[in-house]
């Protein structure tokens, strides 16, 4: 439980990070739109057991969030009325906390693109 606190502790410093809850990735940007030197490395430990597979980890999460970005944009899903249904921010609890399930709306950013079309757009598929 202490290493619960402790990282939680590191990860929500009000100094470091005002507002720690909401969700700022521009936080991590410089004004013109560069990243910080801040990779926030604290989830891949550190010291003689810093994890030895965290460049790896951090390449495959890169490739697969900005290829997904890409390609699709993400919105809130809409009501029978056609209005925005909100987000409620939920979380689990434990060692690593993950939002709760909600629903949302994934629209492709290439409008008729099929799911082969898209796919090799991420780059994952080679033509
Ligand atoms: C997002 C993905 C990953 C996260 C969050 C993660 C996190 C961690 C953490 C917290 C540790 C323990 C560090 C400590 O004891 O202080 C660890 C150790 C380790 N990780 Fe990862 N890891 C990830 C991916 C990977 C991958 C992809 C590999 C291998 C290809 C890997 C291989 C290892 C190994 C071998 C250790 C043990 C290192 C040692 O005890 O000397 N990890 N990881």
């Amino acid at each position: 439980m202490l290493h619960d606190k402790m990282f939680r502790a590191m990860t929500h410093d009000e100094k470091k990070y005002p507002s720690p809850d909401e969700f700022k990735p521009e936080r991590f940007l410089h004004k013109d739109g560069s990243l910080t030197s801040d990779t926030m490395p604290l989830g891949f430990g550190w010291g003689r057991r810093i994890c030895v597979g965290r460049h790896l980890a951090d390449a495959a999460v890169w490739i697969a969030i900005t290829s997904f970005l890409a390609t699709f944009s993400v919105h809130k899903a809409l009501d029978e009325d056609g209005k925005e249904i909100p987000v409620i921010p939920k979380f689990s609890t434990g060692v690593a906390v993950h939002p709760e399930t909600f629903p949302c709306r994934i629209v492709s950013r290439f409008q008729d693109a099929s799911v082969e079309r898209l796919t090799q757009l991420t780059g994952l598929v080679v033509e």
